[in-house]
Formats: C-alpha cells, structure tokens, sequence
C-alpha cells in the first residue's frame, strides 16, 4: 500500500509549472506572483494628515490647555487633492482634512475635536507633540520595498496595493487546464430524470469546483459510461495536440495540462478508467494503487498520450478528500502559489472517534473556533454527501491513531 506522502509527491510530480505570463492587474484575482513585485513609489506619496483638522507647528501649541486656549490664525484651507499647498508661516494654522498634503513646515495637526471649529480663527485647547497625527511619505510602503513576494496568492488587499502603486501589470502564472472527466453507466445528468438505479452525477461539479475556487481553468466533458472504448476516444479527443499552447507538464501541446477522472478505478469487473489506461498499447502509462488514506484509498496517476492523468475514486466524499490531500495542493503549486495547504488548526475533539490502524483517515466535521473544539459530522463511510455538504473542516487522524477520546486534540483542515 502507498504512503499518503508518497502519491501526494506523485501528483505533484506530474504537474511541473504553468507557464508565467504579464496579467493585467485587475484581472489577476486569484493568481500568484511569478515574481516579486517591489514598490516604484512610496506610500503615502506625500507627507499628509491623518485627521480632520489644523496643521500647525507642535511648538505654537505647546501651551494649550483647556481654560487657556491658544488662538491661531487660520490662513488657508487644504482639502484632500489639493497639490499647490502653500508653506505654514509660524504662528499660523491652516484646516486641513483626511490626507490632504501637510504643509511644509508644518509638524503637526490639531484634530477639529480639540478646538473651537473656527474658520478665520482657531482656538486650540489641547497641546500635541510634533508629529501628532502626521502620515510621512513612505511611511506604510518604501520605494523599492518588496511588498509582495513571489508566490503571493492575489486577492482583494493585495490587488488594492497595486492599484494604490499604480503597478499596471504583474507577472503571474497562467491557470492549470483541466479536464474533468466523470465515468460511471449509472450516471445522470443534473436536470435530467434519474431512475432507480441512476445516480446524478455529483463528481463533475464538485472536482470542477474544487479546482475552481484554486484558480484552475476547467473544463468538464460530458461524463462517459463505463465503456473503454468511449472513454479513451474522449481522452484522445480532448488530448490531441493543439500547437502553440502553454506547456504545463510536459503535455505536449495539448489543449489540457491536466485531466481528473473520477470513478471506475476500484477491483469490480467495470473499472473502465483502470482499464483503460492500463490497456497494453492504448497510451496510457498510469498507476492504479492503494493508498494508506480513508477515505480515498483507491488511485491512479501517470500520463495518457503525455497528458498528466489522476484518477480518482468515484465515491463523491472519496474524490472530494482525494482533491484536498492530493490535488488541492499539487494544482496550487504547479500554478506558483507559495501557500498550498488549508489553514490547518488543532481543536479538542467533542465526540470520540475511532480510525482504521495503518490508514490516514480524514473525517468531516465542525469546528467552533471559538470553543475550540470539533464536532464529527456524519459517519465515515464514503457515501455521505450530506454530511459533507455540512462540514466545515476536516478531522486528521493519522496512520498511527486507532481511537480518539472526546476532549483530546486533533489537527483540523478549515474548508475556508
Ligand atoms: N472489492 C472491492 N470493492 C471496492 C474496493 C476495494 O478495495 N475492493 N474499494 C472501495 C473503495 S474504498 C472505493 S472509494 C470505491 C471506488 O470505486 P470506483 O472508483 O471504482 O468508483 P465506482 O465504482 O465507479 O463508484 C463508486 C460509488 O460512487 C458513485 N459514483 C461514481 N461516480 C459518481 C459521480 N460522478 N457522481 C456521483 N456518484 C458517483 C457510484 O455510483 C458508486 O456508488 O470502490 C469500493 N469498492
Ligand atoms: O477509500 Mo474509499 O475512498 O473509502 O470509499
């Protein structure tokens, strides 16, 4: 039987790296950097203020109390964007708002909180220090700093630093194609009758999303039934070289870097995903193995015509926890993410749990972090979708652990 470590290495093995190409910024949302991306300007570009108030010299206001106010006249009015802001004489103040541009020789700003709100003329009852409420330029970001290092995944506070350096493009790694590739004569299309017997087809959305949500660009092909021939003229289809694509793993041109199948690779007599790609001379050099995990335990990797292949097992929460420890991971990875494991927290188990000796067991369930503690939710056998669909984590209970007692502490994967 394979280690759990030893298959997560296979995939990611097959995967090598997609290709780094120049991104819009706005458009590279759930992208990683290819590169570093260091700052071509400071923030704040401009000695600014932090609050509504009165640039003032600290030292003019040094005195201020609250029976003895300092009385300042006010000469000017700086509203945020304003660019001709004239220089603060002493013994003057001048209104200011949120990130206008200070004075020069100003040191200071008097929150309007602090003051009588005059116009013409400010009285200021409380003292600051120089400094008081002063954004210096390049007090956040420094010209040159590297503000996002190479593997950073993209997303909403990293693509507003962009925009706020005015970095128009960014180097990124292209997203992984892959075809998803459901196989199973019982199934249904969702929309479409189902009779006893007939089950819709679950594994196409949830794999397709899985790699989604990761930033994979996924194609799902209508699912074949347990058909070897039907199966490898879809694969030879959807793997025929193209020319000219991006190249993620060594795929040869083909218009896919990766093809997931779920279903028909278990020791029945219609493993036609097994079978087919096992088949002497037909392409496929791909290994069928059982690994030390549950569920998950039946899987397949290799290549079909050159095209990277994992085959997982057709059991919805099977292929569902197949994606998290072995294609979650290895998809992010190839695509240059520096992060590609879940958020992984250990919690105090609220129920028992017992675990098969020698298999890596991950069990769905809920956590309270608050509490923290996990609660199992649903059973372990590999059918329950519902369950799944209302767990929020995943319980690890390695190879070693038979049973674990409420109250003991167990490393969680947040689905988040
Ligand atoms: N004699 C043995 N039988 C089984 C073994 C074993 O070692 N010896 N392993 C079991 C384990 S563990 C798993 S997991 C499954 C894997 O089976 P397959 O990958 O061959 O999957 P299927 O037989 O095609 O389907 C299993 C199950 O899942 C349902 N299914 C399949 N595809 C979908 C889909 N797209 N959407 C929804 N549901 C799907 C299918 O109807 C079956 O109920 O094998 C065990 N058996
Ligand atoms: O290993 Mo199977 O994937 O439990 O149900």
């Amino acid at each position: 039987m394979r280690s759990v470590e030893e298959h997560q290495r296979v995939v990611r093995g097959l995967l090598g790296s997609t290709p780094v190409t120049s991104s819009p910024t706005a458009a590279a949302v759930g992208r990683a950097l290819a590169d570093d991306v260091r700052a071509p300007v400071p923030l704040p570009g401009a000695d600014s203020s932090s609050m509504d108030g009165y640039a003032v010299r600290a030292a003019d206001v040094a005195a201020a109390a609250a029976g003895a106010p300092v009385v300042l006249p006010v000469v000017d009015d700086v509203p945020a964007g304003r660019v001709d802001v004239a220089p603060l004489e002493p013994g003057t103040a001048q209104r200011i708002m949120t990130g206008a541009v200070l004075p020069p020789g100003a040191d200071a700003v008097v929150p309007v909180e602090a003051t009588d709100r005059g116009r013409d003329r400010v009285a200021v009852h409380e003292p600051r220090e120089p400094e008081a409420h002063v954004r210096r330029t390049g007090c956040d970001v420094a010209v040159g700093d590297v503000v996002l290092p190479r593997g950073t995944r993209l997303g909403s506070a990293q693509l507003g630093l962009l925009a706020a350096l005015d970095v128009a493009t960014v180097p990124v790694h292209a997203a992984l194609r892959v075809l998803v590739v459901s196989t199973g004569s019982e199934l249904v299309a969702p929309g479409q009758p189902a009779a006893p017997g007939q089950v819709h087809d679950a594994n196409s959305t949830l794999v397709a999303t899985t790699l989604r949500e990761v930033g994979a660009d996924v194609r799902v092909a209508q699912f074949v039934a347990d058909d070897v021939e039907a199966f490898l003229a879809l694969l030879d289809a959807e793997t025929a070289p193209v020319g000219g694509a991006g190249d993620a793993g060594g795929a040869g041109g083909a218009g896919v870097d990766l093809v997931v199948t779920s279903g028909g690779v278990s020791e029945g007599a219609y493993e036609v995903v097994k079978d087919g790609l096992t088949a002497a001379g037909r392409g496929g050099e791909v290994e069928f193995t059982k690994t030390a995990m549950q569920p998950g335990m039946p899987q397949g990797a290799g290549r079909y015509r050159g095209v990277p292949v994992v085959c997982l097992p057709g059991n919805p929460v099977s292929a569902f926890v197949s994606c998290e420890v072995h294609l979650r991971p290895a998809v992010l990875a190839a695509q240059g993410h520096a992060v590609t494991s879940r958020p992984r927290v250990r919690l105090t188990l609220a129920e028992p749990l017992r675990s098969p000796a020698g298999k890596l067991q991950l069990r769905r369930g809920r956590a309270d972090l608050a509490a923290g503690t996990v609660r199992p939710q649903g059973e372990a056998a590999s059918h329950f979708l519902g369950a799944l669909a209302l767990a929020d984590c995943l319980v690890v209970l390695p190879e070693h652990v038979t049973e674990v007692a409420a109250g003991e502490q167990v490393e969680v994967w947040l689905l988040v």
